[in-house]
């Protein structure tokens, strides 16, 4: 088909930094602002271009009807018991957003208690984070909102019985938690400073550099300027402060974090001491006065449980794979191992249960293994008996007997098991199990290989195809990867997935790469900072393997990535533009020497590194997407081969990955490849999908959602030769 007409766009060619004495260009530094008008015109010219590309796609209808149809299926999230009553999520099948339920008991009449669907016409209202008061009955139900995916939240407050929305309205909140104290007074949440400039910045569009995050706790009924902070720390802006209120109602425990690493200093205070509560601390006089029990970031602290000042923590303190210990408040150098690291599996997560016990979530060459274990010694009471596959949740109370667990795989959209601790043996109960009409589980196969990457690390890899395909390298493949922030991609089931293995005859693959979180800290580690190239390398021999084991072949394999995966994608078609067919980089990490000045990306230098450092900024300007985009054909004149077929995702109201990497990176690439010749072997599309309204990927509405999905495989269908078949 005839080239793309791509638009000529300005380059700023006197925007040029110096790097520790490296001179680095950056033409396209004007698309940083998104409320300039010359970058709405790029954005518009670049939907055009998209529109006219996607209209050509023609699955595309096909994918968005059969999708639409596969997702309409009722879903349910686990029951969580507060106080007297059940709280669960439920969605009809497309409805914009899942809606909150509430019952007295389990086979109760249950009734709606927010429906989010209610609080916006186009469902891009979400709710992004819930908490009941803590007391014996369900008293406030304090929730935060999203508009357009953006992660700034505002906090209301529910009365329970009436569902009467109150008055009171919490603003300049991100990543935060909600923590009743269990006189349900009030609650602890963080926020962001109110800027001095104008207003509109925390609309989402924003770029400002999220720093000085602080605890308050609001008291209800009164205005959050009456709010108490509990604390801050002005000579660190990055940290990042969240609380908990332990079980028995009387510690409040401060952690402190200061980027995505899984490290943490764990402070306590003893709310019991206070004579009149938190009234005591109006005015803003002092902070609360905490006493310090971690204060370095040597290793992360999850506090499990508390007998008086005994209590029980999560760490990998010394233990990549992580363990269980215990510490006495009064003698804070002593601990002991609960549970010790274990050899091989990662001790994910811990639950107290049923007074005495614990349940234990291991993660196993990428699967979930569950255990019941004596809360005090540790030793394994059961093992509870889940097939292949990932526990995404589980709903458990120190105080409670019962526990819900959801499980879901490749295969199984999800069953939700209910589990009585109280009877001897445990009993793996379904409570409820989400069917999928006209999902033929028979009719696929999963396999999971070890594939060996360039320094022979072996790289777990799933494999989700329909049954007996011949590998005769004729299929079109997806490969999915992330690679970072101690992420592990489990087992999941997902609609769109299984509509392109069934009608377009794909081959769906996990690469887990190195950075993630499957096999612990040192994992991660293995795949950040220096290392951050063995993420590219595990990814580009997992795409070799797929090739030369028959699964596919090159122009019919397709890489696809979110956010740091998104830098993946970015990264691994610069690197080997030769081995892939079609390239889907959503909400990507582009920048790799900016990423810091904008939102939230300070965080994540505990991956990167930074450009500010001499040392860092050479990591990062080696693999940077924006920075190393290069003409193939010049590269290798003796194999003459082109980017494959790009698509960039974005959207305007992401502020977690902001919007300016993918156009930074959509117009170097177009301009390198494309528009600067006068006649250029790039013949594969390079487009960007620019949505509106729209944020990260969380609280996307079930339509959006939809419809993303119908324009980037419809992309990828038409880019592989993939023919629809019924
Ligand atoms: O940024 C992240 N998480 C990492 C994240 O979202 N990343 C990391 C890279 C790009 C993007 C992604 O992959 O989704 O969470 C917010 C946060 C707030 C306060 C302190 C730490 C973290």
């Amino acid at each position: 088909d005839k080239p793309l007409q791509y638009p000529i766009v300005r380059r700023d060619d006197t925007v040029i930094d110096d790097y520790h004495g490296v001179k680095i260009a950056d033409p396209y530094r004007w698309l940083e602002d998104p409320d300039a008008e010359e970058v709405k015109e790029f954005v518009q010219e670049q939907v055009k271009l998209t529109e006219s590309v996607l209209k050509a796609c023609d699955t595309r209808e096909k994918l968005r009807e059969t999708i639409t149809k596969l997702f309409d299926h009722p879903r349910y999230d686990a029951p969580s018991k507060r106080g007297n009553k059940y709280f669960y999520f439920h969605n009809t099948g497309l409805q914009a957003q899942d809606v909150l339920y509430v019952q007295d008991s389990l086979e109760g009449e249950a009734e709606v208690l927010l429906d989010p669907n209610e609080l916006s016409e186009d469902g891009t209202v979400s709710l992004n984070s819930y908490t009941i008061s803590a007391s014996e009955d369900a008293k406030y139900l304090a929730y935060g909102i999203s508009k357009s995916g953006s992660d700034w939240v505002t906090i209301k407050v529910m009365r329970i019985e009436d569902k009467i929305v109150e008055a009171d309205t919490l603003n300049w909140v991100k990543f935060t938690s909600i923590k009743w104290t269990h006189d349900s007074k009030g609650f602890f949440y963080g926020r962001y400073p109110t800027p001095k400039e104008g207003e509109n910045l925390d609309a989402g569009t924003e770029t400002n550099s999220n720093l000085y995050n602080e605890l308050y706790y609001h008291f209800m009924g009164k205005n959050q300027s009456e709010d108490i902070l509990c604390w801050r720390d002005p000579e660190n802006p990055k940290y990042a402060f969240g609380a908990d209120v332990t079980d028995d109602g009387k510690y409040l425990l401060l952690y402190i974090g200061e980027g995505c690493d899984p490290v943490n200093k764990v402070y306590h205070c003893d709310m019991s001491a206070f004579s009149d509560g938190l009234e005591g601390f109006k005015g803003g006089k002092s902070l609360l006065p905490f006493t310090k029990l971690i204060d370095n970031f040597d290793a992360r602290y999850h506090e499990i449980a508390n007998d008086g000042t005994s209590f029980t923590f999560l760490t990998n303190k010394d233990a990549p794979k992580y363990k269980i210990v215990r510490v006495d408040l009064k003698e804070p150098s002593s601990w002991i191992d609960v549970i010790p690291e274990s050899e091989k599996d990662v001790l994910e997560s811990a639950y107290a249960v049923d007074g005495d016990k614990m349940i234990v979530s291991y993660l196993s060459d990428v699967k979930h293994v569950l255990q019941i274990r004596d809360l005090k010694t540790g030793s394994l009471l059961h093992q509870l008996p889940i097939d292949i596959g990932s526990v995404t949740g589980i709903s458990a109370q120190r105080k409670d007997s019962t526990v819900f667990i959801e499980f879901t795989s490749f295969l199984t959209p999800r069953i939700i098991y209910q589990c009585n601790l109280d009877t001897g043996v445990p009993d793996l109960k379904i409570f409820r199990e989400i069917s999928v009409p006209g999902f033929d589980r028979t009719e696929f196969h999963v396999d999971q290989l070890f594939v060996t990457s360039k320094d022979d690390t072996k790289i777990p890899t799933f494999i989700v195809a329909k049954k007996n395909i011949k590998l005769d390298g004729s299929h079109p493949c997806l490969l999915y990867g992330y690679g970072g922030f101690n992420i592990s991609l489990t087992p999941s089931f997902s609609v769109s997935r299984t509509v392109l293995t069934r009608h377009l005859g794909a081959v769906f693959c996990i690469a887990n790469i190195r950075g993630g979180g499957e096999y612990g800290e040192e994992w991660h580690k293995a795949g950040s900072l220096a290392r951050k190239q063995n993420c590219f390398d595990d990814f580009i021999s997992v795409s070799e393997y797929l090739v030369s084991a028959g699964y596919t072949q090159p122009k019919k394999l397709c890489i696809e990535g979110g956010s740091n995966g998104g830098l993946l994608v970015g990264a691994c078609i610069n690197q080997r533009p030769d081995l892939f067919g079609c390239a889907l980089a959503r909400v990507g990490v582009m920048d790799m020497l900016r990423f810091h000045k904008f939102t939230i990306g300070h965080a994540w230098t505990s991956d990167y590194g930074c450009s500010d450092k001499k040392e860092e900024f050479g990591w990062l300007i080696k693999y940077s997407p924006l920075h190393n985009v290069r003409r193939p054909w010049e590269q290798h004149p003796e194999q003459p081969s082109q980017y494959p077929p790009t698509m960039i995702l974005t959207a305007d109201h992401d502020d977690r990955v902001v919007p300016l990497h993918s156009l930074k990176l959509l117009a170097t690439m177009q301009y390198i490849l494309c528009t600067s010749l006068e006649k250029s072997p790039q013949t594969n599309p390079i487009i960007g999908r620019i949505e509106c309204k729209a944020g990260h990927g969380a609280g996307r509405p079930t339509q959006k959602l939809i419809d993303e999905a119908a324009d980037r495989y419809s992309f990828m269908a038409r880019m592989l030769g993939a023919s629809w078949n019924e």
